[in-house]
């Protein structure tokens, strides 16, 4: 099996570039099929999820070329299918939007239940009551394919979510974007992805308003046209690296971000005692003292994103004191990691939703699993922060998210290298 081997201890520095939002894009990818003429989108993150939504749009007829690694072009008039296989779209969580954009190019969608990340359950009912309330109908087959159908045209609803959630408010915009009338999306995700897409839905004229609030409004249009559109940065990689500055007292300039996606990240960093600096699309990260115990909430954005819980908890367990980390969005199947910390000498106790780290002098390397996308560059933090040597497997997960993260990691100081397993002569993303 392919690994990540760090040799742990070594201080993070210089600059490190952010790539584009893997979120956005799983979305954006999708979304490009309710165009007339091509698109191409440009700040496109070189990771597994990517390439499986581009190969999921070449499956279904669309014709893609890649002008250079970050850049995307494709044709979707040549698609005349309403089915996504399910072999790829299983690989991940952001196949789901191929529901919504289909509805809204054909009035119909044959879709897998996707994957992605295994937090325990992760239901869709809220995707599918917008869907319902857009005049759909719905049934899942023993296959576990969902099919989804406008027998009678789609038409503008109100629709109030019962939790806020990213997935249901992206799918409900990709299908209302093309229904007849006005629709409502109360309780909206706030996020920053969320945004994005809407802004690409607008470029190519759709009218939606008020995405990045609790309430979107959405006019249908009856033809989108193709754009070209460039994604926001990644704001969880960039997470990600200002938590590396601050596990190994580092300083780190990371470049290409929207420091304002990264405030309740910079937030807690800061009461931990880092140093964090904006610049207009920069953020500097230093740190040259023990980390303060903190506590933390997930919330849905503009609140802490739970997808940057795994790494600071593994961050909290060097600084001085206990902290508390309560996962608000997926409750208690979002822990799973600390039992591969524990491994490392961490001092964790869990009880449902509710993790209690006790900071230690230091953790020590040790053989570790990637449980999934953030649980696993979690491992990877606690690697470089540590001392020995760490190794951790199941990297597939890690490069869903994470574009060269090796290279990344090693070009701001880190001892880290990929060992390929040589009896795998091909290897398969996802
Ligand atoms: C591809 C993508 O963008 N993935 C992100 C998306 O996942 P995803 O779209 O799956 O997350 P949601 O925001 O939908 O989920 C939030 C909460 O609502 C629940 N829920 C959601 C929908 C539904 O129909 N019913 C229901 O009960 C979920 O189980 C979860 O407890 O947002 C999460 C929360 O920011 C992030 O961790 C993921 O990285
Ligand atoms: C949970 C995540 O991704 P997904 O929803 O694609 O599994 C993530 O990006 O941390």
């Amino acid at each position: 099996m392919d690994k990540y081997v760090i040799h742990g201890g070594r201080r993070l520095c210089g600059e490190v570039v952010i790539n584009g939002a893997k979120n956005a894009a799983v979305a954006i990818l999708p979304a490009v099929i309710l165009s007339d003429s091509p698109c191409r989108i440009e700040n496109l993150p070189d990771i597994s999820d990517v390439k499986n939504a581009a190969y999921i749009l070449e499956e279904m007829g669309a014709v893609v070329s890649y002008p250079d690694r970050h850049t995307i072009e494709i044709d979707p008039r040549p698609i005349d299918t309403h089915v996504v296989s399910a072999e790829v779209a299983r690989r991940m969580r952001g196949s789901y939007y191929f529901i919504g954009a289909l509805l809204g190019r054909c009035r119909r969608a044959l879709v897998p239940l996707p994957g992605g990340c295994d937090f325990g359950v992760r239901p869709i009912d809220q995707h599918l009551k917008g869907f319902e309330a857009l005049g759909c109908e719905h049934s899942l087959d023993n296959g576990g394919m969902i099919s989804v159908v406008a027998p009678n045209d789609l038409f503008g609803a109100h629709i109030y979510l019962d939790m806020v959630s990213v997935g249901a408010t992206i799918n409900i915009m990709l299908t209302a974007v093309k229904a007849r009338g006005v629709t409502v999306i109360e309780n909206a995700a706030r996020e920053p992805h969320v945004v994005d897409l809407a802004n690409f839905l607008n470029t190519m004229g759709a009218d939606v308003r008020g995405a990045g609030t609790d309430t979107i409004k959405i006019h249908g249009v009856q033809q989108l046209r193709g754009v070209t559109y460039a994604i926001i940065p990644d704001q969880i990689e960039a997470g990600t690296y200002m938590m590396a500055a601050a596990a190994t007292q580092g300083d780190i300039i990371v470049k290409n971000v929207t420091p304002q996606h990264l405030a309740s990240i910079s937030a807690k960093l800061v009461e931990m005692g880092v140093r964090v600096e904006e610049g207009d699309d920069t953020v500097r990260v230093t740190c040259d003292r023990q980390l303060r115990k903190c506590n933390v909430k997930t919330l849905p954005h503009p609140g802490f994103p739970t997808d940057m819980q795994p790494q600071i908890t593994t961050l909290l367990c060097g600084a001085g004191g206990i902290s508390m980390v309560t996962e608000s969005i997926f409750s208690g199947g979002r822990f799973k990691y600390v039992d591969e910390l524990r491994k490392m000498g961490a001092v964790i106790t869990v009880e449902g939703s509710l993790a209690v780290v006790e900071g230690v002098p230091r953790l020590k390397g040790a053989p570790v699993r990637a449980l999934d996308l953030r649980a696993g560059v979690a491992m990877v933090l606690a690697g470089l922060m540590c001392d020995g040597v760490t190794q951790v497997e199941n990297i597939k997960y890690i490069e869903r998210g994470y574009e060269n993260i090796v290279d990344k990691l090693a070009s701001l100081g880190a001892d880290i290298y990929l060992e390929k397993d040589p009896g795998r002569a091909v290897y398969q993303v996802g």
